[in-house]
């Protein structure tokens, strides 16, 4: 801070010489440049006098200079601002050094954000500060610069940040925009304190999928872009992050980006994943996954020898069904049956419907036998379900099934599906309701 300062205490024989017959020509072309206004504080009859520069800047009426104390001074500053103020001049009062910024109502009615700052230019043979000196700066156009920011910053829909890597690969935030604490749960100084709290808020499944995008951008200085989870209050949320590396002439990266939520694209495309992978009726899998599930059993099969079998499914005169008890009927007697595979069948197990009434089973680490008796319950349990007609009775529905282990390391998915076929018509030919 300026007040612990030596630099900022002036050199009393400087004071004298350079101060108190007037403003330097060296002093006056420094602030001249600096666009800065000077006072003097006398604490002994707490009189402020200011230069042409800072009666300029503050349109104060002639006749308020000759009586300015801190105290009307004071009274000028915006009531937000104004306790900052009285407790730094408290303060200057023992350590002659002064720094703040705040608004002054100025004399054209025009409130200005001022940036204030002192140091001790005479003492008391006791030490204490006697007289202080001045420089006022302008700063309202950087200040509403900042508050455009500031708010531009809360109305983007994340975050906005400022990343780097410095030559040695350590990481910092030296800005992020306030809504950082909805993603990682991490206030904008905590995460300027220690870089880590945003890393250790990253999903443990993505955070090596972060850091080597980020190695990648750094290395190629190609755009940043990496979807991940993080943690903010207690739950994870998707968020993707899009930013553009620069390299700075002492070697570090630095990364100028924003991070938004994408929790709901992420749902909607775990929707979509879902549909395109089930039926709409039933809820189960749909052909096109049970195909692809299938090579993948057949080429686990070819490389280890793991056995698995297929259950090939149809529910008899279905037809009938349809025209005895309404289409409505038909489909609620598909939905019991998918309902049924669901509550017998192991997690492990793939139930699809692979046909309008056609259902295919997919049984990993069974073989004939075990597929056999997992057909045959499964026959027995939808033989004996019961379904209402909707004119006040019920009526059941009976299925048949064919059932092929898989045998041949060299056996492709065509003819696997074709002997579970065979089995299927042999099982209708020889009465239906039955496994074979
Ligand atoms: N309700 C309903 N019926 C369907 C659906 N998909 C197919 N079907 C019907 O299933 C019936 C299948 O009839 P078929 O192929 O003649 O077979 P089946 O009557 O079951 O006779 P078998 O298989 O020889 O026992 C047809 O009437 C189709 O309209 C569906 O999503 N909902």
């Amino acid at each position: 801070m300026m007040r612990d300062d030596p630099r900022f205490v002036a050199d009393e024989s400087v004071a004298d010489e350079s101060v108190a017959d007037g403003w330097t020509p060296l002093l006056e072309a420094m602030l001249s440049m600096i666009g800065a206004g000077m006072w003097e504080w006398r604490l002994s009859d707490g009189h402020i006098t200011g230069d042409d520069r800072l009666k300029a800047m503050l349109a104060l009426p002639d006749d308020e200079w000759e009586t300015l104390t801190i105290a009307s001074w004071a009274r000028r500053i915006h009531p937000e601002d104004r306790a900052l103020f009285e407790q730094e001049w408290q303060r200057a009062q023992h350590s002659g050094a002064f720094e703040a910024t705040y608004r002054m109502h100025c004399g054209d009615s025009q409130w200005r954000w001022l940036h204030d700052r002192s140091c001790t230019l005479d003492k008391d043979p006791d030490g204490t500060p006697s007289r202080l000196l001045g420089i006022v700066e302008d700063v309202t156009e950087r200040q509403e610069e900042q508050r455009r920011w500031r708010h531009l910053a809360k109305s983007v829909p994340g975050i906005i940040y400022t990343f780097v890597l410095d030559a040695e690969g350590r990481p910092s935030f030296p800005y992020t925009s306030s809504r950082v604490k909805e993603f990682y749960g991490a206030t904008p100084e905590q995460v300027r304190e220690d870089a880590d709290l945003v890393f250790n808020a990253i999903h443990p499944d993505d955070r090596l999928s972060v850091q080597e995008s980020i190695h990648r951008s750094a290395a190629t200085l190609e755009d940043w872009h990496c979807e991940y989870r993080a943690r903010a209050a207690g739950s994870w949320h998707w968020v993707e992050g899009r930013a553009t590396p620069e390299r700075e002439p002492d070697g570090s990266t630095v990364w100028h980006g924003l991070i938004y939520l994408i929790d709901e694209r992420k749902a909607m495309e775990e929707r979509l994943r879902r549909l395109s992978l089930t039926d709409e009726l039933t809820g189960l899998y749909n052909r096109r996954h049970l195909l692809a599930r299938m090579e993948e059993e057949i080429a686990r099969y070819a490389r280890h020898g793991t056995p698995f079998s297929v259950v090939m499914i149809d529910l008899d005169h279905f037809k009938l069904v349809n025209d005895s008890h309404g289409h409505a009927a038909g489909d609620a007697v598909l939905q019991g049956l998918a309902a049924l595979f669901k509550e017998r069948l192991r997690d492990s197990d793939v139930a699809g419907r692979s046909g309008g009434e056609e259902f295919l089973l997919l049984l990993p680490g069974t073989d004939e036998a075990g597929a056999r008796a997992i057909a045959e319950t499964l026959r027995k349990a939808f033989s004996q379900m019961r379904f209402d007609d909707g004119k006040a009775s019920t009526f059941t529905v009976t299925l048949s099934a064919g059932v092929a282990e898989m045998r041949h390391r060299k056996e492709r998915l065509q003819h696997l599906w074709a002997r579970a076929d065979g089995a299927l018509y042999l099982a209708k030919a020889q009465g239906r309701n039955q496994v074979c």
